[in-house]
């Protein structure tokens, strides 16, 4: 699978075929025996901490660790991104703990994108989010990949919103991911 600048590979497949484990290994977080390259830059010659900045996956289900939402962000959080995720603009402030499903599904990519990724793995990103939300995060995403020269892999049960979302689109099934033509 090649991957251009700009692009937004779609990613489907039956419930546990591998897609997460695909994207885990893509961002380094497990072995693999796979050969991951990035602009021509083997992963194995990057450290694995740089390489993940670069290669954000955004897991189907957010990890938070500190009590805070702003604790979880270098800098402050970007209003504009916020307005329009439809996230309040001092959410910084509230506790992880207080926090809906589908805001922690938003949070979590916001958090990816402020490490300006140049690849996006993005595990079923609206898995959590009603259709006014999806559109906004759909809407983000793509904006985020034109303004930085960045890339996306997808995965969505969702063949609607592939047709949507991506550029070219991908099935796994059986171990292999093939190529689905529109
Ligand atoms: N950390 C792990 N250790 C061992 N097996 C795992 C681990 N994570 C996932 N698996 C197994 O690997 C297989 C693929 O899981 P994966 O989560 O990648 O599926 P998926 O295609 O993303 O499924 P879904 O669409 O339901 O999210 C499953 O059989 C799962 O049980």
């Amino acid at each position: 699978m090649q991957i251009y600048t700009q692009q937004i590979v779609g990613l489907s497949g039956p419930s546990g075929c591998g897609k997460s484990v695909f994207l885990k290994s893509l961002a380094d977080l497990i072995e693999s025996r796979g050969n991951i390259k990035l602009a021509g830059i083997h992963s194995k010659a990057i450290e694995a901490p740089k390489w993940r900045q670069k290669v954000q996956l955004v897991p189907a289900e957010s990890f938070w660790w500190h009590n805070t939402v702003g604790e979880h962000f270098q800098h402050p959080m970007n209003k504009d991104h916020l307005v329009r995720l439809s996230l309040a603009t001092d959410i910084a402030r509230n506790p992880v703990n207080q926090l809906s499903t589908g805001q922690k599904q938003r949070l979590a990519l916001l958090r990816s994108l402020e490490k300006k990724p140049q690849v996006l793995l993005l595990d079923e990103p609206t898995g959590s989010l009603d259709n006014e939300n999806t559109a906004s995060v759909e809407s983000l995403v793509r904006d985020y990949l034109t303004n930085n020269n960045a890339a996306a892999i997808w995965v969505s049960h969702d063949p609607e919103q592939l047709k949507r979302v991506a550029d070219i689109s991908f099935k796994m099934e059986n171990g292999k991911i093939e190529s689905v033509q529109r």
